[in-house]
């Protein structure tokens, strides 16, 4: 078994723990008194390279990161420092994330947010709009394409922008027939749990021009964002060097200058 099917057996069981508390017309209710979904489309494009950041406290690569009592006081740094989006890693048993995080982070923040998680059912798609989600990752290696097809359909629908990440080219074929407008390349293989940084330049060219492109994982600083962009990245998802560095405003605000440098302009669409 994968890493990423062990993951999702966990996430299959909690969810089956909330399904039984909170009834998806409960669920409904909520979302339809959280507040407006902001465009996650419009957030990752325009001049500059766009910089998602994200609250990690751990991963299944390296256990504890960060400990992050003050998941939204975080949120806020990385909204000052520049970022385009917050993600908020949900997933409680490999990230040590929580709805209540994804809720605290929405509170304090104005910027769109992304409900990072393992998303394998609508239910979990109303969960996130119920906690003040913008977007929503849908990972193409851990559904089906019918099920692909109709999340996206249905996140659309509730007024979520879906992040469907790939990590290869068929991948990407995939993501774009089900009609994604983010593509996110995870250099991170979740079945190995190997990062390599080669992944978007290979896997980039084969995404369409107007789909928003998003380079996910191993951005170290400032440098490999620029190697991110000049191989077409519209925006760069960042976690580990983030909550592990000292000064995360300043971090974010390194990555934003690098994104902004007018020489990057060029190599990109
Ligand atoms: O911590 P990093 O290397 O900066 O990576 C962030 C993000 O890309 C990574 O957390 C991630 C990308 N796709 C995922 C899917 C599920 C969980 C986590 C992820």
């Amino acid at each position: 078994m994968s890493v990423l099917d062990e993951i999702i057996d966990g996430v299959r069981a909690d969810l089956a723990e909330r399904q039984a508390r909170v009834s998806l017309d409960e669920l409904k209710e909520r979302a339809a008194k959280a507040p407006a979904a902001k465009d996650g489309v419009a957030a990752l494009k325009g001049d500059g390279v766009k910089v998602i950041c994200e609250v990690k406290r751990s991963s299944p690569s390296k256990g504890a990161l960060a400990a992050i009592a003050d998941p939204a006081g975080l949120a806020a740094d990385y909204e000052a420092g520049g970022a385009a989006v917050i993600s908020v890693l949900t997933e409680q048993r490999r990230f040590g994330g929580s709805l209540a995080d994804l809720e605290a982070v929405r509170a304090r923040v104005d910027i769109p947010v992304l409900r990072k998680d393992f998303i394998v059912t609508s239910y979990q798609l109303w969960e996130a709009r119920a906690y003040g989600a913008d977007l929503a990752l849908l990972i193409v290696a851990a559904l089906e394409q019918p099920a692909l097809e109709s999340l996206i359909e249905r996140a659309v629908s509730i007024g979520l922008t879906p992040l469907v990440e790939v990590h290869d080219e068929d991948e990407v074929e995939r993501a774009v027939d089900a009609g994604a407008k983010v593509i996110g390349v995870n250099a991170r293989n979740l079945k190995t749990l190997e990062v390599d940084r080669g992944t978007f330049e290979r896997v980039a060219p084969e995404i369409p021009n107007h789909i928003v492109k998003v380079a996910e994982s191993g951005v170290r600083g400032p440098h490999d964002l620029i190697a991110y962009a000049n191989a077409g990245a519209d925006a760069v998802l960042v976690g580990e060097s983030l909550v592990t560095g000292r000064d995360p405003k300043t971090a974010v605000a390194d990555l934003v200058a690098a994104g902004e440098h007018p020489a990057l302009r060029h190599g990109r669409s």
